[in-house]
């Protein structure tokens, strides 16, 4: 048994972190935006670990239980509790980029039909809405953001260096993966949880002018 004194990570902020997990994630279930156990959730702890949610736990319904901390090669620490099947595509981000602080993974059926409908195009153009200013770093609607579409996989190594290449690339903050979901992260809960709304939002809108114009 671990006592607190020998954890390798400050209980307190792990406390802190799943307080703040449970809080956002029970708002983003009570949406429909994680069905069926799906979706995945996370919040840098320090420089070396991550809380993240345990696999297969119904999102909308989380408990201190259900968060556990993994380094950032994502593994499980002090723990024989299971981390997320999609652990390494949240402790890659957390390793490349030091303000990288929280990393948030849902599965709404915008997000899906828009990885199904864009995923030959391998990304969503999104431009002139005044609401990419919820973007870190823009201050204008007058500009453009390519949201990648990558092809699914269950093997987390290849999806993970998919991400990884698509980073060397460009300044991002999110992504979709073909018929599974989106990715949105950012430095704090807060700017993460902007990230997420506004992808699902201007997603919606793409879907919706596609309707109009058919
Ligand atoms: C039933 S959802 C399939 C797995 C998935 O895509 C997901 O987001 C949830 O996986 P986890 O292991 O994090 O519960
Ligand atoms: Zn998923």
């Amino acid at each position: 048994m671990n006592t607190a004194a020998s954890l390798p990570y400050d209980p307190q902020a792990l406390a802190q972190c799943a307080g703040e997990l449970i809080a956002n994630v029970t708002e983003l279930a009570a949406r429909g935006w994680t069905p069926a156990t799906s979706s995945n959730f996370s919040r840098r702890i320090d420089d070396r670990y991550a809380a993240i949610t345990v696999s297969g736990r119904d999102k909308g319904r989380l408990v201190a239980n259900d968060i556990m901390v993994v380094d950032l090669d994502g593994n499980p620490v002090a723990t024989d509790l299971q981390s997320s099947a999609e652990t390494l595509l949240h402790t890659q981000l957390y390793k490349r980029f030091a303000e990288i602080g929280c990393v948030l993974h849902t599965h709404s059926q915008t997000q899906t039909v828009a990885s199904r409908l864009y995923a030959g195009a391998g990304h969503v153009h999104l431009e002139g809405y005044e609401l990419l200013k919820a973007f870190a770093g823009n201050t204008t609607h007058d500009t453009t953001v390519e949201l990648p579409v990558l092809p699914n996989t269950q093997d987390m190594h290849t999806l993970a260096a998919q991400v990884d290449a698509l980073l060397d690339r460009r300044c991002m903050w999110g992504y979709l993966i073909d018929g599974h979901g989106l990715y949105a992260w950012g430095r704090d809960m807060p700017e993460a949880r902007r990230h997420l709304e506004a992808f699902e939002f201007l997603l919606g809108c793409e879907l919706e002018l596609r309707r109009l114009r058919r």
